[in-house]
């Protein structure tokens, strides 16, 4: 089963909140349901949560009493807001939803029913263009990664499903499958451990070896010479590169750096967000201080202690090698790259217009 299923009318999520091999299926059948789900990371993963987003919308539509198509449209915007308020930080969320409105709003759809087909069609669209996506960017994140290397991998990136390949967790198998002998350090990645619990679970099912480390052994191994590559997820990128990712990301980038360690972030260009600027207007979510001071419900900490718990981090541009994409890798000058990578950079009409001094 994949991460994210339809079945008639009914989203089926594997529950990512426990360790997989303890997997549980949520059957979702309301855009409440899926939004609760995204907000206590039962669904997550930033591709995952836009699919999962896209088949909310579709149940927002198929669950709407609206016999005319103005009202059922009002309903729509109803559920993208409450979509949309279930995280903040992770753009596939955003870009998905407002892909369904406008998909929605298409003037052939005259009346309610065939809305609701449409959106239902949309939903299914993105989750197996999402597929393809993680293919190619496997295909060309594949070739940066050498036979014998060993790759640090942060948080988990994968799909929880041996028929998907997700993101940086879908160059690390596509690599393996061309036979290329690697390892793979798992962070951890406190404090919901998305490394441990997940991508251990998703290596194993898949062959690849594997150490499991704390998240503060990062450096240790660098600077051991132990690392060859790095690679992150991403849940925005914004317009000149810099890239928000799990909390930690940062730390790894400036310690690759600091190694001469190659650092790509792997991520689809539905990640991207041109109008984000930079990452300074990364929203970042902030998330419950028990996530830090507990683990599976047991303190860790003395009783009154607090905690400050950032889901994510912004690592500057300046510290990315390359941003791996499905349509290839980019690299610096981001800004431009992006543009060109999203069909923004009108270079060609301005060299014709510099030509002819319009
Ligand atoms: C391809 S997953 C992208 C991204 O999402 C994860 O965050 P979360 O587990 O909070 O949803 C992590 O930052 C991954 O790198």
């Amino acid at each position: 089963m994949r991460s994210v299923e339809w079945h008639d009318g009914v989203l089926r999520l594997i529950d990512q909140r426990r360790l997989p091999h303890e997997m549980v299926i949520l059957e979702c059948e309301t855009p409440e349901a899926v939004a609760e789900a995204i907000r206590t990371m039962a669904v997550r993963g930033a591709p995952a949560i836009g699919a999962a987003a896209a088949f909310g919308m579709a149940l927002a539509a198929l669950r709407s009493p609206a016999s005319d198509r103005a009202a059922l449209l009002r309903d729509l915007e109803a559920a993208a807001r409450l979509l949309k308020a279930s995280r903040p930080t992770a753009v596939n969320l955003f870009w998905a939803v407002d892909r369904m409105l406008r998909r929605a709003a298409d003037e052939g759809l005259e009346d309610p029913q065939a809305v609701r087909e449409a959106l239902v069609a949309e939903a299914i669209r993105i989750a197996e263009e999402d597929v393809e996506t993680n293919r190619r960017m496997g295909q060309y994140g594949a070739t940066l990664i050498r036979d014998g290397d060993t790759i640090l991998h942060h948080c988990n990136t994968g799909a929880l499903a041996t028929v998907d390949y997700g993101t940086a967790l879908g160059v690390i198998r596509t690599a393996h499958e061309q036979g290329k002998r690697i390892h793979v350090l798992v962070d951890e990645t406190r404090p919901r451990l998305q490394g441990a619990r997940l991508t251990a679970w998703e290596l194993l099912q898949l062959g690849i070896p594997f150490t499991v480390i704390a998240d503060g052994a990062a450096g240790y191994f660098m600077r051991k010479g132990k690392v060859n590559i790095v690679l992150v997820g991403a849940d925005r990128i914004a317009a000149n590169g810099d890239v928000a990712n799990k909390v930690g990301t940062y730390t790894l980038a400036v310690l690759a750096r600091e190694h001469g360690i190659p650092f790509y972030v792997v991520a689809p260009t539905s990640t991207i967000d041109p109008n984000t600027p930079n990452g300074d207007a990364i929203p970042i979510e902030e998330r419950d201080e028990r996530e830090v001071l507990e683990i599976e419900g047991v303190p860790i900490a003395p009783r009154g202690a607090r905690a400050a718990n950032p889901a994510f981090d912004v690592t500057p541009a300046r510290y990315i090698t390359g941003i791996i994409t499905e349509k290839g890798i980019l690299y610096p000058p981001f800004d431009l790259h992006i543009r060109r990578a999203l069909g923004l950079e009108q270079e060609d009409l301005r060299d014709v217009v510099a030509l002819r001094g319009l």
